[in-house]
């Protein structure tokens, strides 16, 4: 924190030191929707400034500096500075956080392979970049598809960085399942807390609601509760959150934006800040073998974040449906990442 002047004579206010935030690919659509978000606070907290570093290639450099116009236009009173680079050391320099959206978009006619190939070369070199360049203790999300993967390149190729502090984005599905569940029993979302996504950013995740409570007027209840249609949350439920990417690709012949934006703010927004009394968000992070998923895999748990930390919350219990479901998705983490390092032989 240092002193500041507020602008009246006399008036010294405590404004906090601003905090360095990285978004790649920030000329791109997500990027587009979330560099505003952040210069309002919503990702750090209304009373945190920022600079934004903004990094894309050089075919969007023009376009990367026309969003730069933009953030400048806006007048955002917690904006210190805005740096919009094609250099990844520039982008890099003394990020306090990173958020990873730059890559390599499927094509119409691409193999998810081919797209992994592509974005695991460009991982590797930006995870050399950010433990060379960024400032100590960064926290990094990755949010570019095969976003857990991607997550796991980049943890191997910045090992200094520690594991905890590397972590992908599976908030937007988390935040699918709760607003599932509010329109199926018409409630608000805001009441809804306590789904799961566990496992891959991909149609093999599993949406849990085994632990997940509504607050109603009568206190609060579970969702197995309240849902009687059990068939519906073991079948079209799960597989309305694990394809709902796929669905707004159909609408918008673009993949989520504001949404991915959205939720790209709450995963930060809570691992530095802690998550409610009593509540738990979804986070891809290093596995730590909990729950019998392999030690190593950037994979989906539960999460309680607390003083700019996250741990795995403990003891659910697994039924044996939900035990098939982790062990999926695991095992097409395991391949996929086998299959990157394979890419980079
Ligand atoms: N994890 C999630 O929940 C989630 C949700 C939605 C989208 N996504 C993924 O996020 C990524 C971005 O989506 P989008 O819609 O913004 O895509 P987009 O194509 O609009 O933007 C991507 C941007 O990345 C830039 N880029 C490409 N290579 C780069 C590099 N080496 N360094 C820096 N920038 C680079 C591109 O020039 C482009 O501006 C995609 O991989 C998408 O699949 C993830
Ligand atoms: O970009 C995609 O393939 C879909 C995206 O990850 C999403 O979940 O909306």
């Amino acid at each position: 924190m240092k002193l500041a002047g507020c602008g009246l004579r006399g008036c010294r206010i405590w404004q906090k030191t601003p905090v360095t935030v990285l978004v790649t690919g920030a000329a791109g659509q997500i990027g587009y929707a979330l560099v505003p978000m952040v210069a309002r606070g919503l990702m750090l907290g209304p009373d945190q400034p920022v600079i934004l570093h903004m990094l894309d290639i050089l075919p969007n450099a023009e376009a990367l500096n026309g969003v730069k116009m933009e953030l400048v236009d806006a007048a955002f009173s917690l904006l210190k500075g805005v740096v919009a680079t094609t250099d990844v050391v520039e982008a890099c320099t003394g990020v306090n956080i990173a958020v990873m959206i730059g890559g390599f978009p499927r094509k119409e006619g691409m193999e998810r392979k081919d797209v992994m190939s592509k974005n695991v070369s460009i991982y590797k070199a930006q995870a050399s970049a950010l433990e060379k360049y960024a400032a100590p203790n960064c926290k990094v999300l990755v949010v570019a598809n095969p976003a857990n993967t991607n997550a796991v390149i980049l943890k191997e190729f910045a090992p200094s960085i520690p594991a905890k502090n590397i972590t992908c984005l599976t908030r937007l599905d988390h935040n699918r399942a709760l607003a599932q569940i509010a329109e199926r029993l018409n409630v608000h979302v805001g009441d809804v807390k306590n789904v799961i996504i566990w496992g891959n950013h991909s149609s093999t995740q599993y949406p849990d609601v085994n632990h997940a409570t509504v607050v109603t007027k009568d206190g609060e209840k579970q969702v197995r509760e309240l849902v009687t249609d059990h068939q519906w949350l073991y079948g079209e439920f799960i597989t309305a959150v694990q394809q709902r990417g796929a669905e707004i690709i159909k609408a918008r012949k673009l993949s989520s934006a504001l949404s991915a934006a959205s939720s790209a703010c709450d995963h930060m927004r809570d691992w530095v800040l802690g998550t409610s009394k009593g509540t738990w968000v979804s986070m891809g992070v290093y596995s730590d073998g909990s729950y019998g998923v392999p030690a190593g895999l950037i994979y989906s748990f539960p999460v309680t974040c607390d003083k700019g930390g996250w741990s795995i919350l403990q003891g659910l219990k697994i039924d044996d449906f939900s035990r098939a479901k982790l062990d999926a998705t695991a095992t097409e983490l395991v391949e996929e990442k086998s299959f990157a390092y394979s890419c980079l032989q």
